[in-house]
């Protein structure tokens, strides 16, 4: 047993509420499994008490981790658990979901289920599990896990883990848990990484760190290695470069604007390799237990120590060993240091090898340049890996690490193989603010000044938020254009063939083996993550700058503007309406002239038609039978409607019933104590409903009332036996002779 488990298990099987913290690979997952498992079984928890036990991950690749997990662990038992993760048949879950005593989850989509689930029921939950608590608040999740844990019946027990507890955890423990016990079994270790873990950076010029990272792939090919990154764009961009250079070992890519199945395989295959390297994001920073992986090396660097910690915990885990190298930029050394010797972390630095520095051996920088020429697709990517890059820094909070006028822009671009940086205005503007705070700063306040600064930065930094949130909406990705790119590169010069090559039009479009990679569902959610993260789309914030040209003649009139795209057509149709106001209904008569419904006839035509009671009467009378009539109508109307409603919801009733029964119910419900559930089926997970009992038959038999019962095989036999037993068949010879017609006939007719 590990030193968690050792101290967190007797609690938890006490019932008592934990929130616990160790050290990255030290067991965590059995910590909160087998007192859950113990605690449903104890109860005898069956099929009919529903859900039992909740456990809440920050990332899809997390809880399918934990997942199977609780399949080895629970084999001998016969709970339902369900993997409730998104990116999966929602009218399947909800099916199922009612059905489940455990369920391991993401937040976004547990929460969905609990508001659009009518079956859904967690009355009865006994325990709620929150891993990796601060990660999955630090996504961005708060309000969901406050709105998941206010549907939860209060008095369960609850445990919150992480290898690294921030202040949002505790204030999330605090709302939670009830006297909770504190299990930090590493806190006053000496050190907060794995003592097998070998820590090392390395500084290294942005522009050359593509070409120590290749080199150390080349010199280390049988090893197992885990690269991140700050953005899914540079993700893309490298994994597809260093692919087409063929290092001589299987590359691979994770991050989260993959479909969910792509990212499914991606992670089988990572853990079932022996040699390769895995580029990724922070979606595969946390909780991950790949088996053997030798290297985890931070292209870019982490936010906070709190994610180093967890990004390096992907190596030596459990008892094993692990190396570790951070790359940074210079200007990230001093801040980044200092953080991580507060966290507690031993870093020690390695230096370049002069050789890796000298200019004259060619880097990859030239390989890069050929396939940006040759494949648009690479230069699109490249530009885009560029920008988000830059961002993910311009974003970063703490700035005594993060500086982005303090990186080589053009020489970094050219070592992504671009013709030149592509011009990003709040770069701009901030070098601009740079310029002229330098000049002010002679003669103002020095502690003003930095409020002020954090104040402007941090406004800058909602607008880019703002306006990344405006451009997501509008679908549209940024692509720089020709002129932009031209004045990226210096368009007075002279253009060279590569330039105009570079500047093609219609390099927005991904080949197809790309779109179908990228799940766009993802790419209109909000931005989860500050920087990098998973669900990261963000550099559509970005606009390359464009020279105003002087267009001459009279400026157009504001309001004579017409709106241009489909939207604005349509907003303004509709605001025009809205200020139109209710129209007159008119009656033309037989020369085409209109009049209203109701005129004023004069007085005296009036009177000469009899008493105003009685023609008041009439007049109801005669608007009562036209109502009458318009009444008879609109109920046919309606019935008809509401029968042709109840066919289709019966047609969408069977073709569902028909779906379900050809269906594999696939990858996301398992029953724990199957016996034929063992290891070697892989990733099969398909349900059989016959292991369900108690309520589950119940159901079943509701079902039988709807619908005709499945026949058995052996009933169809016995069936066709006694209809044939029923009919009464006459045997005879085709008659030949009239006297053997005769004869045929007296049969028939039974004399
Ligand atoms: N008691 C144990 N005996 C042997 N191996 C164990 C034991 N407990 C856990 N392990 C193994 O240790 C590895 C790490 O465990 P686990 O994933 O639970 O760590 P963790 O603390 O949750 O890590 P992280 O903080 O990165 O999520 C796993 O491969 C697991 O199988």
């Amino acid at each position: 047993m590990t030193d968690i488990q050792r101290k967190a298990l007797p609690l938890g099987l006490c019932g008592k509420d934990i929130l616990g913290a160790a050290k990255t690979g030290s067991g965590k997952t059995l910590a909160f499994l087998v007192p859950m498992i113990e605690m449903l079984y104890r109860q005898k928890w069956g099929p009919q008490d529903g859900l039992g036990a909740l456990i809440i991950s920050p990332t899809r690749e997390l809880a399918v981790q934990i997942f199977e997990v609780l399949r080895k662990i629970g084999r001998e038992h016969s709970f339902s658990a369900g993997l409730i993760i998104g990116g999966k048949d929602w009218k399947i879950e909800r099916e199922l979901i009612s059905k489940m005593n455990i369920l391991v989850c993401t937040p976004g989509r547990l929460l969905q289920h609990m508001d659009q689930s009518a079956g859904f029921n967690c009355d009865l939950l006994q325990l709620l599990v929150l891993d990796e608590a601060d990660r999955i608040l630090d996504m961005g999740f708060k309000k969901t896990i406050n709105a998941i844990v206010e549907n939860l019946p209060p008095q369960r027990q609850t445990m919150l883990f992480s290898a690294t507890q921030t202040k949002s955890v505790k204030d999330l423990a605090r709302l939670s848990l009830k006297d909770p016990e504190y299990v930090a079994v590493h806190e006053k270790s000496e050190h907060a990484t794995p003592k097998n873990l070998s820590q090392y950076y390395m500084v290294v010029p942005l522009q050359q760190k593509l070409d120590v990272m290749f080199n150390f792939i080349k010199t280390h090919l049988t090893a197992k290695g885990i690269v991140f990154l700050s953005s899914c764009k540079q993700v893309r961009f490298v994994f597809e470069t260093f692919c087409k250079m063929h290092p001589g070992v299987p590359l691979l890519h994770l991050h989260g604007k993959q479909k969910q199945q792509k990212r499914a395989e991606t992670y089988a295959k990572f853990a079932a390799q022996k040699a390769a390297y895995l580029f990724c994001t922070d979606i595969a920073a946390r909780g991950l237990d790949f088996a053997a992986v030798n290297w985890v090396i931070q292209l870019d660097c982490p936010e906070d120590p709190e994610t180093y910690i967890h990004r390096v915990g992907r190596t030596a885990r459990y008892e094993a060993s692990g190396q570790a190298m951070l790359m940074l930029c210079p200007s990230e050394e001093t801040g980044m240091i200092q953080g991580l010797e507060r966290a507690k972390v031993p870093i020690q630095e390695v230096k370049l090898k002069q050789d890796a520095k000298d200019v004259k051996k060619e880097p990859i920088q030239k390989q890069m340049q050929r396939l940006c020429f040759n494949d648009p697709e690479i230069k699109y990517l490249g530009q885009k890996a560029f920008i988000s890059y830059m961002r993910s820094v311009y974003l970063q909070k703490d700035k005594t690490v993060f500086d982005v006028n303090a990186l080589p822009a053009e020489e970094f671009a050219a070592s992504l193989g671009l013709p030149g940086a592509p011009k990003i205005k709040f770069v701009e503007k901030s070098k601009a603010k740079n310029a002229v705070r330098g000049s002010q700063k002679k003669s103002s306040d020095d502690e003003d000044e930095s409020a002020d600064e954090q104040e402007e930065e941090e406004e800058e930094r909602s607008k880019v938020k703002a306006l990344d949130a405006k451009k997501k909406k509008s679908k549209k990705e940024v692509v720089p254009e020709d002129e932009e790119d031209a004045e990226a590169t210096g368009s007075k010069q002279v253009k060279s063939k590569i330039e105009k090559m570079f500047n093609r039009k219609n390099q927005s479009v991904l080949a197809d083996h790309y779109t179908k990679l990228v799940d766009h569902d993802n790419d209109n959610k909000a931005a989860k993550a500050r920087t990098g993260g998973d669900d990261n789309d963000d550099d559509d914030i970005f606009t390359i700058k464009r020279a105003d040209h002087d267009l001459g003649g009279d400026e157009i009139p504001e309001d004579t503007v017409l709106p241009t795209s489909k939207r604005q057509q349509r907003m303004s149709k509709l605001e025009k309406t809205k200020n139109q106001g209710q129209g007159n209904k008119l009656l033309f008569d037989e020369d085409g002239q209109a009049h209203e419904l109701y005129e004023l006839e004069d007085e005296a035509s009036f009177h000469a038609k009899g008493d105003a009671l009685s023609q008041q009467k009439e007049f109801l009378e005669k608007e009562k039978k036209v109502m009458d009539r318009a009444d008879v109508v609109d109920k046919s109307t309606a019935k008809e409607k509401l029968r042709e409603k109840k066919a289709k919801r019966k047609q969408r009733e069977r073709e569902d019933m028909m779906d379900e029964d050809s269906e594999d119910d696939g990858e996301m419900v398992v029953t724990l104590g199957n016996p034929d559930d063992s290891d070697d089926q892989g990733d099969d997970y398909s349900m059989d409903e016959d292991n369900y009992s108690g309520d589950d038959n119940s159901d079943n038999e509701d079902d039988d009332e709807e619908t005709p019962k499945k026949r058995g095989w052996w009933q169809d036999k016995a069936d066709a036996e006694e209809s044939k037993k029923k009919r009464k068949v006459v045997e005879v010879d085709e008659p030949q002779t009239l006297a053997e017609q005769e004869a045929l006939a007296l049969k028939l007719l039974g004399l």
